[in-house]
């Protein structure tokens, strides 16, 4: 195995920020796509998932992975990047692990995850060459045993050696594996939805809702960004740059919620409420896990700002 040089290492390590990153939009973009990769510069998503798994038939795996080091080396933008290996219990999923890796993406995205064994054996095979606070995994969650598994998978994130970070949901996958009908109002799927929602919160995890294949149709994306926004989902997996502004329209907090955080925020910090665990505030009860909220969603909104 391939170690890489201490310097290079301790260099990423120092690069890395605790700060929030928003994952309002993450955009897949085939890695053996390369009309599309030339547009990343001038996209405004959050993140790019850069897929080796489905989106690259069988004859290009081969060839796409060969490209990511030219992708990285000329990272485009401010956005993060991820990539997407293939299984790896496929025949390509070992040597995808290993090249990626070495591009130092923003995260590896595991797809077909069925049990906690399935990302800590990923995080073993980095461990022979980056510490556990560089390459970070991603899950997708998007097979019936991924969802019997989805606590124990979750609880991973609490574990830093774990590497696991986010999981994404494969609504696609999903539909095809258990054979419930995609309607338009997801009523089969969101139960399932609701699950990931509870798991990724008390793994500490982050959570992307799943593609929306109509790519024409903005209104509904609309619709279902907004529903995924109130299902608690931190953001959504994108297809086609034309759904990047809804996306990040929906995940934002909006100027309303902006300015009651910010009243919350100033009401706690007036000498005659120091030392108060409830106030009232315009005529609402307000705790001091509201100020929590509050904070949290100010953080989300200068991030974004910036
Ligand atoms: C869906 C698409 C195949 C549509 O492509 P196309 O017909 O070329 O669209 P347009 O002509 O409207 O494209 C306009 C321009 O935009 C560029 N483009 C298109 N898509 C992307 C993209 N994803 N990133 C960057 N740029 C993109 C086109 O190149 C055009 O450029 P130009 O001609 O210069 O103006 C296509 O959008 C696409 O392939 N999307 C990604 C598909 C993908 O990655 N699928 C796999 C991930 S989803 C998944 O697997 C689900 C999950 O696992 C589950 O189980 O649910
Ligand atoms: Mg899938």
């Amino acid at each position: 195995m391939v170690r890489l040089a201490s310097a290079r290492r301790r260099r990423h390590r120092s690069d890395m920020t605790q700060t929030y990153r928003p994952h309002r939009s993450v955009l897949y973009v085939p890695a053996s796509n390369d009309k599309a990769l030339a547009k990343l510069p001038g996209l405004t998503c959050d993140a790019v998932i850069i897929d080796l798994e489905d989106a690259v038939a069988p004859a290009d795996k081969i060839s796409a992975r060969e490209k990511l080091a030219g992708i990285f080396g000329d990272r485009p933008g401010r956005c993060e990047m991820i990539v997407r290996i293939n299984a790896l219990s496929s025949e390509w999923g070992a040597d995808d692990l290993l090249a990626v890796a070495k591009c130092e993406p923003d995260g590896i995205l595991l797809p077909k995850v069925g049990t906690p064994r399935d990302i800590l054996e990923a995080g073993d095979v980095l461990d022979d060459n980056f510490a556990p606070d560089e390459v970070k995994l991603w899950a997708m969650i998007e097979t019936p045993k991924a969802l019997l598994n989805i606590g124990a998978i979750a609880e991973l994130g609490r574990d830093s050696a774990s590497r696991l970070v986010c999981f994404v949901a494969g609504t696609n996958d999903l539909v095809k594996d258990t054979g419930i009908r995609a309607t338009p109002d997801r009523r089969y799927l969101v139960p399932w939805l609701m699950q990931m929602v509870l798991a990724a919160r008390a793994g500490g995890l982050d959570l992307i809702d799943g593609v929306f294949n109509d790519f024409r149709d903005s209104e509904a994306l609309a619709r279902e960004c907004a529903e995924a926004a109130a299902m608690g989902f931190d953001g959504k997996s994108v297809i086609h740059p034309a759904q990047i502004e809804a996306a990040n329209h929906a995940f934002a907090p909006s100027a309303e919620e902006v300015a009651e955080a910010r009243a919350v925020k100033d009401a706690f910090g007036l000498t005659e409420n120091a030392g108060k665990g409830v106030i009232a505030l315009n005529g609402k009860m307000v705790e001091r896990l509201h100020l929590a909220q509050a904070e949290k969603l100010l953080a989300k909104a200068a991030a974004i700002g910036a």
